[in-house]
């Protein structure tokens, strides 16, 4: 019997890494995804199931089709930038879309859901590490619609028995090493691919936002972690809820800091070019310093990333973008 996993958001950048992941560990993957951000041709170890998470008759449908062991949910609006500017698609999508999901599994006897959390739930946070306890202050809508989700999943777990893992993923980055999966937003708005596009000659020049913030090179400061780590995590939270496991929030990070200078220095030490920059103010709502304590998801879910020191970040992301990198 194969082992069937759903999968919201499956076409997309994590999503598409996780399905592989599950494929390589012998589960079947079922991409449910509306392909709003996501391509197609990413869904290669499974089904593609091209579906709204907000249409509950199509959710059942493909539910009762599979029987899945669990969802992993990941379909998702994730740039904060325009949650801020258009907070109705937001709350619509992560939080009405996202119940319905719930709701569907309720009455599909589905129990088990892993869910793609985030750091942006703790907002500016009140101390560094960022611990689980660390209290959660979103500072925009897209982080306020993750949080509300986040506590709909505790309140069905009391009530009705569900297990799930909220994995609060930091900044996800690379992409898959052996090359069959790369990040492709439209627009692209990260930093690493938008620097490795300036390297390549394929966008004028890197905005750096903001110079002036209270870190050692004066940028902002982000815990970067491999996506194929984070897809990693995800089987390890799979087998978690699967062996019986119990509810659990966990932070999914390197547990370093890196500045926005010391990310171009990368891409300057692995591809040997330099990325043509502009200063300008600071971007509304970003945080000046984010890094994990890592030490639940290790004690929990045995999860170590392998992948995650920022020239490999940039090694596996740089051919996406025709840079050659160094070995
Ligand atoms: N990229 C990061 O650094 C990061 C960090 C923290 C959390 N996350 C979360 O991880 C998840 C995946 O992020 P990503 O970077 O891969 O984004 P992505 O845009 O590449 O993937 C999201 C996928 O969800 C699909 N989708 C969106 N709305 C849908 C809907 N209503 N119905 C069906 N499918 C829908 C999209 O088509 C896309 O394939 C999101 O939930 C995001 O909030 C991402
Ligand atoms: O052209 C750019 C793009 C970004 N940055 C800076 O680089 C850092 C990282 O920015 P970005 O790559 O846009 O990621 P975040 O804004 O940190 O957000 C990502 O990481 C969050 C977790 O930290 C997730 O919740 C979001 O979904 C995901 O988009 C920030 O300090 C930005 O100000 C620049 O200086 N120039």
């Amino acid at each position: 019997m194969p082992r069937y996993i759903l999968v919201t958001g499956g076409a997309g950048f994590i999503g598409s890494h996780i399905c592989k992941a599950l494929s390589r560990a012998g589960m079947t993957p079922v991409t449910y995804d509306n392909l709003s951000t996501g391509h197609a041709d990413s869904v290669r170890w499974g089904p593609l199931i091209r579906g709204e998470l907000g249409d509950a008759v199509a959710l059942r449908r493909t539910m009762a089709e599979f029987s899945p062991d669990c969802v992993i949910h990941c379909g998702a609006n994730a740039y904060v930038g325009e949650s801020v500017e258009m907070p109705r698609k937001y709350y619509r999508n992560n939080v009405v879309g996202s119940l319905t999901l719930l709701e569907a599994c309720l009455d599909q006897d589905i129990d088990r859901i892993v869910f793609s959390s985030t750091c942006a739930t703790y907002g500016v946070p009140a101390s560094l590490p960022i611990r689980e306890e660390t209290p959660q202050q979103p500072v925009n809508p897209y982080g306020r619609t993750k949080l509300i989700f986040e506590m709909a999943l505790e309140d069905f777990a009391a009530a009705y028995g569900i297990r799930f893992a909220a994995l609060r993923y930091f900044n996800a980055a690379g992409a898959d090493p052996d090359g069959e999966l790369a990040e492709r937003h439209e627009p692209e708005t990260h930093l690493i691919p938008r620097a490795l596009l300036a390297a390549a000659g394929r966008l004028e020049r890197l905005d750096i936002f903001g110079t002036d913030y209270s870190t050692a090179d004066g940028t902002c400061v982000r815990d970067y972690i491999h996506v194929s780590d984070l897809a990693q995590a995800h089987l390890a939270a799979v087998n978690h809820l699967m062996a019986g496991g119990g509810s659990l929030s966990v932070n999914l990070g390197s547990g370093r800091g890196t500045s926005v200078r010391e990310i171009l220095a990368a891409i300057h030490r692995t591809t040997g070019r330099e990325v043509p920059v502009r200063y300008r103010s600071r971007r509304a709502g970003d945080p000046p310093i984010l890094f994990a304590n890592t030490a639940r998801a290790k004690a929990e879910l045995g999860f170590a990333p392998t992948l995650s020191d920022i020239d490999t970040i940039i090694r596996t992301a740089g051919p996406t973008f025709g840079l050659q990198v160094t070995a």
